[in-house]
């Protein structure tokens, strides 16, 4: 008895505990959340409408435009009235200036009188086909805080999460408001986390079909990092491939690819390879010379390159860790012990410039400046650089030899890199351990594989020595053949058709995409 009174106080003072918890806190989270969630539904980007008004008109075009043979406006003089509905968000989640096959997919739209939304980092130069054609916008994407950017495995857990955050934010906004909604919208994949979940969400609110270019897989880059067992690598190919079945229609860069899709991912992919653009052509020997003289990097051996007392071999990069360098180095570092022991041959001097940025480029800077400084390196000489489109272009077709270290991390993706080689005429030597290798590079035809930095020597020995000539000149040829077959004939049978975008010339055969 002497207790109850004491129970009917603890039960009044809960009972108003839980009512003010309910008033003060919970009431006002709810009531906090619906708006918020209200708000959301009722602020969703516009649906694409068909009838909508996307068309480039003569007033599109400036004075300057109408002189500028990449603006677009040859073509909407020659099609004035044509009418299209061909419009595509183009969505890279990396620097636009780096990536240059979803470059040549927009190049490739706008040329046909297609208009593109191209969202993306806008850190390097874009291809002049792209910087001032009025049937492409470009919407560029802030960049995550620098806090957000570090590569440190130890914080890997913390920041990846954030920055994914910050990327569904500036993607889902600039997807659905900085942009009028399209018929079509074109992804590449990888990276895959955030988006082709943003992709899915935006094409679903905004009735756009879904298109992914698949490079390569996002899950096969994380094991890179966190090795195959991982859980995260688990849980992101389920993602990958659960996202993958909601896309109206796939490309893929290989074969290989398109098949690994059908049996992991039970998704329909159309090989769509990559091809040389058209400012990647072969010059001419006076070209060469001129180039290698007006070049910062070659220009100090340029007299010894056109003689021959020195070999121009190139590679490019993203300078990340599916490119291992370390075998380019240790290769070069015997060589040029070679030169300096040989006394039956001769061989040339090796120049080795290395183009492109990225991630681990200070990394291997300072192993070469060690190497240098241990004189390991006495007959060969290593640049890096960044170059103009043009240079790039031009300093490809100026080698002696081109270099891939594409390790490919699915072993069904290839190097865009040598694509560009070819279309200049470059013959290619590059690890070749992976399946999708034997599509692009033949044996003995337009290149050759290796698969150690002895192999990689051996090449450089047999191919820059004085009975190497003969092979070296074969191989040239090979790569010349593969300058005939261009991304314009390889992209509109395919791509062009699904889109529906018309041709000007007598067409090939279209190539049939599966669309859901
Ligand atoms: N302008 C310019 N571009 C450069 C330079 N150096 C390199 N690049 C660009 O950077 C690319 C090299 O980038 P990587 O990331 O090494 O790869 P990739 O060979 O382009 O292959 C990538 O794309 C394929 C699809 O096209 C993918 O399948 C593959 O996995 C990879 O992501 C070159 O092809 C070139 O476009 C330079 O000095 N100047």
């Amino acid at each position: 008895m002497d207790e109850l009174p004491l129970i009917e106080g603890a039960g009044h003072s809960g009972r108003s505990w839980l009512s003010s918890l309910f008033w003060t806190i919970l009431l006002p989270i709810a009531v906090s959340l619906s708006t918020l969630v209200t708000a959301f539904i009722l602020t969703l980007p516009s649906p694409y409408d068909p009838q909508q008004n996307l068309t480039v008109d003569e007033a599109s075009f400036s004075e300057e435009d109408k002189q500028n043979k990449h603006s677009g406006y040859a073509y909407y003089a020659k099609n004035p009235g044509a009418t299209n509905d061909a419009s595509v968000t183009v969505l890279v989640l990396g620097d636009i200036g780096r990536s240059p096959r979803m470059q040549y997919h927009v190049a490739s739209i706008a040329a046909h009188g297609g208009r593109v939304s191209l969202i993306g980092y806008l850190e390097s130069e874009l291809l002049p086909e792209i910087r001032n054609n009025r049937f492409v916008t470009v919407i560029p994407l802030a960049p995550p805080p620098e806090a957000l950017r570090n590569a440190n495995k130890m914080l890997f857990p913390i920041i990846a999460p954030l920055k994914v955050l910050w990327q569904i934010g500036t993607v889902w906004h600039a997807c659905g408001y900085r942009t009028k909604a399209t018929k079509w919208m074109l992804v590449q994949n990888p990276p895959s986390i955030p988006t082709l979940a943003i992709a899915q969400a935006m094409c679903f609110v905004r009735h756009t079909r879904l298109i992914i270019d698949w490079h390569n897989f996002g899950y096969t880059i994380l094991a890179l990092k966190l090795g195959n067992k991982h859980p995260l690598v688990r849980i992101s190919e389920m993602y990958e491939r659960y996202v993958a079945r909601a896309a109206n229609a796939h490309f893929s860069v290989t074969n290989a690819m398109a098949r690994v899709l059908k049996q992991r991912f039970g998704v329909e992919a159309t090989p769509l390879h990559d091809r040389p653009a058209a400012q990647f052509q072969p010059l001419t020997q006076s070209q060469r010379s001129e180039f290698l003289h007006r070049c910062p990097e070659t220009a100090h051996y340029a007299k010894h390159l056109d003689h021959g007392s020195y070999k121009l071999l190139v590679s490019s990069t993203s300078w990340t860790a599916d490119e291992d360098f370390s075998i380019l180095l240790d290769a070069l570092v015997a060589y040029s012990a070679t030169v300096s022991m040989a006394t039956h041959h001769s061989y040339p001097k090796i120049l080795a410039i290395i183009t492109g940025k990225g991630p681990l480029k200070e990394y291997y800077l300072s192993k070469i400046a060690t190497l240098t400084k241990e004189k390991k390196l006495v007959n060969v000489k290593i640049a890096t650089a960044w170059l103009s489109n043009e240079d790039y272009a031009s300093l490809l077709a100026s080698a002696d030899l081109g270099v891939s270290l594409h390790t490919s991390s699915s072993g069904v993706d290839l190097p865009m890199k040598v694509v560009d080689m070819f279309g200049t005429g470059l013959p290619v030597v590059g690890w070749s351990r992976f399946e999708a290798w034997k599509e692009l590079v033949h044996e003995g035809v337009n290149g050759f594989g290796f698969s150690s930095a002895d192999g990689l020597e051996t090449l450089l020995e047999e191919l820059f020595g004085s009975k190497g000539a003969r092979t070296l000149a074969a191989i040239r040829k090979g790569a010349m053949q593969e300058c005939g077959r261009r991304w314009e004939d390889e992209w509109f049978p395919v791509a062009g058709n699904l889109l529906g975008l018309k041709r000007d010339a007598e067409g090939q055969k279209p190539v049939e995409t599966k669309v859901l």
